[in-house]
């Protein structure tokens, strides 16, 4: 379990930590120190000269990157500090570190350059160091903080945040960093969503020694590939299709085929013992050929629905409501009969947006909505306002309507605890791969974990596949169908 804190207790920690004795200076230099080391193995000189700019900031975010100058100084670096206030106003641990800066490094007020001026010396920059603002934030960025956050997005230069990307602790604007170097624990602003992919690669730095075990409870907590082993279904080597399980797929319009067809691919590479697709005749004459595993029913009549329902309900533990359904008469009728099934369900996709008018549900269910179908479904809300928005929201989506995997980098599932996901990345964001994951959640749910359980497995299961095609093939240009075809490898390392 990967554990976020919010910066309070973050600062919790480092007050306990100097009212116990310890000198904050030290605590300064220590961090200080694992930034430069990062910066000297991600920028290895082999003989060539290095250049970095450090933003320095008017707290100890800046002065972390004050003890950066130094060390990257006496490695042999070029090292410029842009300061956002003369140097005359740097206080406290900051102040005593930039007596002891080697003579070589320069110092520029930023208020005293122009933008361009700016932007040329970040560019001229193997990387520029962001030690703009830190755990200390308070609201939006403004000034010269404000206006260096601006320019450093618009460098081509790798940009290192120290301890969080600045900004990112407010409603915005952020630092989209490259690299980021936390300082004593993960921060909960870089766990989920347009924030998380701000960070870039992060690592993480005690600040003393076994600090973290001094915080109190995580805000978030990151689910690794042993957490998910601990809730996989285990099937048997005498299990036959039905000990699996069969889940019932209502899916598919005329004008969106694919997306039924790829939610019952996602169940069946899942490992579904049995899949019926509902759908309607022009998704079941393509099913046909390209999908012989699967239970064709047609769907083209609202009507119809019941009657798929009666017939499967007792060989069906788990259904999909909704990849590419469409919002229509029909489709809402196709709602109003699977909101009586009593087996576990999922919703997705156009299912999700008839949850309101269907009232609770008679069996377990669960919902995988994107942010544009959550602030639907929340009658509008705003996931980048503040850091704590997206988690707040899947609670909320979780205590309406059931347990909710709110979808984006780093999805959150919201059942009884909230948890981020940490596999997956950009190569998922491709058409088609909700879908997919649509009918992992409902194999999951047909091998009967509970909805939490299910939404937890099917989620990592899909950012794995995720993962293991960018690591083989590259992060652009691969299919939903892929990211299908790659889950049985992912089932097989929590399951085995
Ligand atoms: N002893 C400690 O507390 C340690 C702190 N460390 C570093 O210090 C950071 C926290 O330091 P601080 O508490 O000084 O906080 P910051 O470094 O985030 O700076 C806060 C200061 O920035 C200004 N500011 C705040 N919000 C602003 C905004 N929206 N726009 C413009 N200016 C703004 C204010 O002057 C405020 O005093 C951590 O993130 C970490 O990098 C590390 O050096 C380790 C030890
Ligand atoms: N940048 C990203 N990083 C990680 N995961 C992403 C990213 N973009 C999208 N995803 C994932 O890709 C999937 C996209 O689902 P969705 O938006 O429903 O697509 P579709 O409707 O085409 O099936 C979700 O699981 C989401 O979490
Ligand atoms: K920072």
């Amino acid at each position: 379990m990967k554990k976020y804190y919010d910066s309070a207790s973050v600062a919790k920690l480092d007050a306990g930590l100097i009212s116990s004795g310890i000198p904050s200076a030290v605590l300064m230099e220590n961090a200080g120190g694992a930034i430069a080391r990062d910066v000297l193995e991600l920028f290895p000189a082999n003989g060539l000269p290095r250049r970095a700019v450090i933003c320095v900031g008017a707290g100890n975010n800046g002065g972390d990157g004050i003890v950066v100058a130094r060390r990257l100084a006496l490695s042999g670096w070029a090292v410029t500090i842009l300061l956002t206030r003369d140097r005359e106003a740097l206080k406290g641990d900051g102040a005593v570190f930039a007596r002891f800066v080697p003579s070589s490094v320069r110092w520029e007020a930023s208020g005293r350059l122009s933008d361009e001026e700016v932007l040329r010396a970040f560019d001229a920059s193997d990387v520029v160091l962001d030690g703009l603002l830190g755990t200390g934030t308070t609201g939006e960025p403004r000034g010269e903080i404000r206006r260096l956050i601006g320019l450093l997005n618009r460098s081509a230069a790798p940009c290192l945040s120290i301890d969080l990307p600045s900004g990112i602790e407010s409603g915005g604007p952020w630092v989209q960093a490259a690299f980021t170097s936390s300082i004593a624990a993960y921060k909960a602003s870089c766990a989920s969503g347009s924030r998380r992919t701000a960070c870039g690669r992060v690592k993480l730095h005690a600040l003393c020694f076994g600090e973290a075990d001094q915080l109190e409870e995580p805000a978030l907590c990151g689910l690794e590939r042993s957490d998910v082993a601990a809730l996989a279904p285990r099937c048997p080597n005498w299990a036959h299709k039905g000990t699996r399980g069969g889940v019932l797929i209502f899916a598919g319009s005329d004008r969106y085929r694919g997306a039924a067809l790829l939610s019952a691919r996602g169940a069946l590479r899942a490992g579904a013992g049995l899949v019926v697709l509902a759908s309607s005749s022009s998704v079941l004459d393509a099913a046909a050929a390209s999908l012989p595993d699967a239970i064709l029913e047609r769907l083209d009549d609202g009507s119809d629905a019941a009657s798929v329902l009666s017939r499967w309900k007792d060989r069906c533990r788990a259904m999909i409501v909704g990849p590419g359904l469409g919002r229509d008469g029909r489709a809402e009728e196709v709602a109003a009969a699977a909101a009586g099934f009593d087996g576990s369900s999922v919703w997705d996709g156009d299912g999700l947006s008839f949850l309101p008018r269907l009232g609770t549900s008679s069996g377990r269910r669960c919902l995988t909505p994107h942010e544009g179908e959550a602030a639907r479904l929340l009658g509008g809300w705003d996931f980048e306002s503040a850091p704590d928005r997206r988690a707040e929201g899947a609670r909320r989506l979780a205590g309406l309507f059931g347990p909710t995997l709110l979808k984006g980098p780093g999805s959150l599932v919201a059942g009884e605890k909230i948890s981020v996901i940490e596999a997956g990345g950009r190569v998922l964001a491709v058409p088609g791969s909700g879908d997919v994951l649509s009918g992992a959640v409902g194999a999951m749910l047909a091998a009967g974990l509970d909805c939490e359980a299910a939404l937890v497995v099917a989620g990592w299961c899909h950012g794995r596949a995720g993962d293991r095609l960018t690591e083989r093939l590259g992060a652009d240009g691969r299919l939903a169908q892929e990211i299908a075809d790659e889950l049985p490898q992912c089932l097989n390392e929590v399951c085995s």
